[in-house]
């Protein structure tokens, strides 16, 4: 269809009218072309897909409409014509004001303005319309108003996106938390509310015109140049379209800070911006400041450090636990931190420790640790929990410090401050203190103790004499000889100038107190040789014990300080007990020792011979030599009364090498006047554990010219078991010897067939025990088969009573001694022979 289908009139009718924008009242004329240009421009718009055209006459139906008009309202060609302008697009609450352009057009003849009108097609499509009204004269009459319109919908919808984009836009650029910056050419074009809180600029106009540069410092933090730095940054982000790198400025007040920058390059109308995005990272960079030095200080600490996870496996340790303990991170990581207890404190010890951090989230002490190769050393731990944003704990540390050194030199500060810097014996402070523990534990235990206070007689005199240096040699001297003269368990302590305390603990009596009294003493007279000069000093000693003289720690000293001064009034060189009744006691004891020295010098002692018989025969066939004194004062005196003091005074060897030979010599005596038979001699332990013994044994026996085999030893139980390692040599070097070896007391000790099995025994001595109070038959019974086994010969000492004498008897013994023996001897007339 063309539009002259639709024109009432042949195209003829065209030839007079004016078209658009044309003059109504046109000059008469030019016409023919005029005509043809308007047929073309109608053949033209008939044709064109890109404007919709549709004319309306005066009763405003639609006289003619070209396809894409028909095809822009969706409505087909055939049902457009004759309908009115609004059934092809509704303009809403337009409508109106477009009737009133259609009205003004025919009143005018004028074209209407273009504008863009919102419609709606029948079919519900919205559009934008690019309109115009033109009116269009025939023969001089308005006849038609064409009306011409372009679908602008799609540029009127990217349009409005675009407005939206560039107010959205302009939002985000106002409100960023990030500073914004426009660069153009280098140059700050524009920039937002942040940057001028960022780089606290009073407003936009000192960004303005300006370069970043300016709002940098000449070097950034790594030395390079801000300027060539910031260049090369643009230069990234002109070829990859953005960089983002952190960067150091400084704000308006000349005050750095740290931010991470995102540099895009834009480029607008053919020129190259850069849109910069600047956010201030100070607090990350703090933080990783902060986590930078942690990290140093971790692996730069002088302590050791370990780190676990939570269920206490390690994660990280530090150069220092390597170069402390030897481990490296190999040989730790992923173990349990318990993998390196030094296994010198136990379990217990570590479940107190980590209920202590469980509870406190701390525990510090010390404790001993262990290096690879095996070295312990004593440290100090420090152990934390670590806990997470959620306060759970998420981390183990431990700081191990080596403290051997701290350690050693704590010692050695303690060791001066409890130590005499002459004698390097413990000085007052440490005395206070051991003897306060030594106190504490004879208490508990009801034992004694004796503290026993010396002073060095008239050194004065050596000080004057030979001088101060002399006298420290001395008294160095002196403090080694002390040491010589107590246990390990004693403490001897200088209280300074030549006074010494020692304190003896856990002493059996007061005869021990006074036996290390008397050894000191002897001690110190030893002549001394210092430098050129021989000297001589002696000592006055107090002694006091606990609990007699008092039962703390100032009440002992005192009365043993007493005690001294009594013994330097006692005209020095002694020793005094503070008690008087102890005193006695001691001077004594000390007489008793000083006699049995003269008793062995003078031939005081004296043997009696108890016979032993065989029950069998009635016969003679041994005497048991027993000691007596023939005191000058006191006539003969038992054993018990002077054999303790011989103990402890120490001449129990020699009173031991006596009784030997003198009964040796007896026995010869008794052999040379026709008595065949055995004597039997007692040993001591003194004896016993003399290395000597075996020498003495036979000088004995060659004095006397006797055969070894009639001497008979008798050893009890306790002397066996005290010999130590060597009792079995001993006995074996005596039998060697040729004498006999019996054992006395048989019962009462130790007694164990299995270990007597092991000893070359010959005689087995039922003690007297058994016997008294009628006999204990059944352990004499036992003790009796038991010899037989192993073919030991059986007496039984202390048989009063026939009835004793008849049931040994019959039970089998071999020999006997005591009062029915002695009978048995004078009944045969035989009670001469051992006189
Ligand atoms: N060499 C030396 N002498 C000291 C030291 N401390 C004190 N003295 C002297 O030791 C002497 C102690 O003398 P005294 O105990 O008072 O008297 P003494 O001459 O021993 O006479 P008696 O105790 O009465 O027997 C004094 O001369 C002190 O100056 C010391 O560290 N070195």
């Amino acid at each position: 269809m063309t539009p002259h289908d639709h024109l009432p009139h042949s195209t003829p009718e065209f030839t007079q009218v004016p078209v658009a924008y044309s003059h109504p009242n046109p000059a008469p004329n030019p016409a023919l072309a005029a005509l043809d240009l308007i047929a073309r421009i109608v053949a033209a718009l008939e044709l064109t897909p890109l404007v919709a055209v549709c004319s309306i006459d005066r009763a405003g139906r639609i006289r003619f409409c070209n396809q894409a008009c028909a095809d822009l309202s969706g409505l087909a060609l055939d049902a457009v014509l004759g309908q009115p302008l609004k059934a092809l697009f509704s303009r809403g609450d337009r409508e109106a004001e477009h009737d009133a352009l259609v009205d003004e057009a025919w009143r005018t003849g004028r074209p209407s303005p273009i504008g863009d009108w919102h419609v709606r097609t029948p079919g519900g499509r919205e559009l934008w319309l690019y309109s115009t009204l033109v009116p269009v004269y025939h023969e001089g009459e308005l006849t038609q108003v064409f009306c011409m319109d372009v679908d602008v919908t799609s540029r009127k919808v990217d349009a409005d996106a675009l407005v939206t984009a560039g107010v959205n836009f302009r939002q985000l650029f106002q409100k960023s938390d990030d500073a914004i910056l426009l660069v153009r050419n280098g140059l700050i074009e524009e920039a937002n509310p942040a940057a001028m809180q960022l780089f606290k600029c009073p407003g936009p106009a000192v960004f303005v015109g300006r370069r970043l540069a300016d709002f940098s410092p000449v070097q950034q933090p790594g030395g390079a140049l801000s300027e060539a730095a910031a260049l090369r940054h643009e230069e990234r982000a002109h070829q990859q379209g953005n960089c983002r790198y952190d960067w150091r400025y400084l704000d308006c007040s000349g005050t750095p800070f740290w931010a991470e920058v995102l540099m895009t390059s834009v480029t607008l109308n053919h020129e190259h911006l850069f849109y910069v995005l600047v956010r201030d990272i100070s607090v990350r960079k703090s933080a990783e400041r902060t986590l930078y030095l942690a990290a140093q200080v971790f692996e730069n600490s002088r302590d050791a450090i370990v780190l676990t996870d939570h269920e206490r496996h390690i994660i990280s340790i530090n150069r220092a636990y390597s170069e402390i303990t030897g481990y490296s991170s190999d040989d730790m990581l992923g173990k349990p931190l318990s993998v390196y207890r030094s296994g010198i404190e136990d379990e217990a010890f570590f479940r107190k420790v980590w209920h202590q951090i469980d509870t406190t989230d701390h525990w510090q002490g010390e404790i001993w640790s262990r290096r690879k190769s095996g070295e312990l050393f004593p440290a100090l731990l420090a152990l934390t929990a670590i806990r997470d944003g959620h306060d759970q704990i998420s981390n183990y540390m431990a700081i191990v410090s080596d403290i051997t050194e701290r350690k050693r030199s704590e010692e050695q500060t303690r060791h001066l401050a409890e130590h005499d810097f002459l004698t390097d014996l413990p000085n007052r402070v440490l005395l206070l203190d051991r003897l306060s523990l030594a106190l504490s534990t004879a208490r508990r235990k009801g034992s004694m103790l004796a503290i026993l206070f010396l002073d060095l007689d008239r050194f004065k005199q050596i000080n004057d004499t030979l001088g101060h240096q002399v006298g420290d040699q001395l008294l160095k001297e002196v403090a080694a000889r002390l040491l010589k003269c107590v246990r390990k368990v004693d403490t001897v302590s200088r209280q300074g100038g030549d006074e010494f305390v020692i304190i003896l603990a856990d002493i059996g009596g007061i005869d021990h107190a006074a036996h290390v009294a008397g050894t000191i003493r002897q001690a110190i007279c030893q002549p001394y040789a210092i430098g050129e000069h021989a000297l001589h000093v002696s000592t006055s000693i107090g002694v006091s014990i606990y609990p007699s003289d008092g039962d703390d720690i100032d009440t002992l000293v005192k009365n043993a300080d007493i005690a001294m001064y009594h013994a330097k009034q006692g005209g020095r060189n002694n020793f005094q007990f503070f008690s008087t009744e102890m005193n006695e006691r001691i001077v004594e004891r000390a007489s008793v020792e000083q006699g049995l020295r003269r008793a062995l010098a003078e031939g005081q002692f004296a043997l009696v011979f108890e016979p032993e018989l065989d029950i069998a025969t009635g016969a003679l066939v041994a005497a048991e030599a027993l000691i007596r004194w023939r005191h000058p004062e006191l006539g003969l005196l038992l054993p018990e009364r002077f054999i303790g003091v011989a103990e402890e005074a120490g001449l129990m060897v020699p009173i031991g090498n006596w009784v030997l030979r003198e009964a040796c010599r007896q026995a010869r005596r008794w052999h040379d006047g026709g008595h065949t038979m055995a004597v039997a001699v007692n040993l001591s332990l003194a004896q016993f554990v003399q290395r000597d013994l075996v020498d003495n044994v036979r000088a004995a026996l060659d004095d006397a010219g006797l055969e070894p085999h009639w001497l008979e030893l008798e050893l009890t139980e306790a002397i066996i078991m005290k010999g130590g390692g060597t009792t079995a040599t001993t006995l074996e070097s005596l039998r060697a010897l040729g004498v006999r070896l019996s054992l006395d007391d048989f019962g009462t000790g130790w007694s164990q067939l299995g270990q007597l099995k092991d000893y070359p025994i010959d005689k087995l001595k039922i003690a007297q025990a058994f016997m008294l109070g009628g006999a204990d038959e059944t352990a004499i019974r036992t003790i009796i088969a038991m010899a037989r086994s192993m073919r030991m010969t059986v007496i039984a000492e202390g048989v009063e009573t026939p009835g004793q004498l008849a049931l040994l008897r019959r039970e089998g013994c071999d020999l006997y001694q005591g009062l029915q023996a002695e009978a048995a001897m004078r009944d045969g007339g035989l009670d001469g022979v051992l006189q």
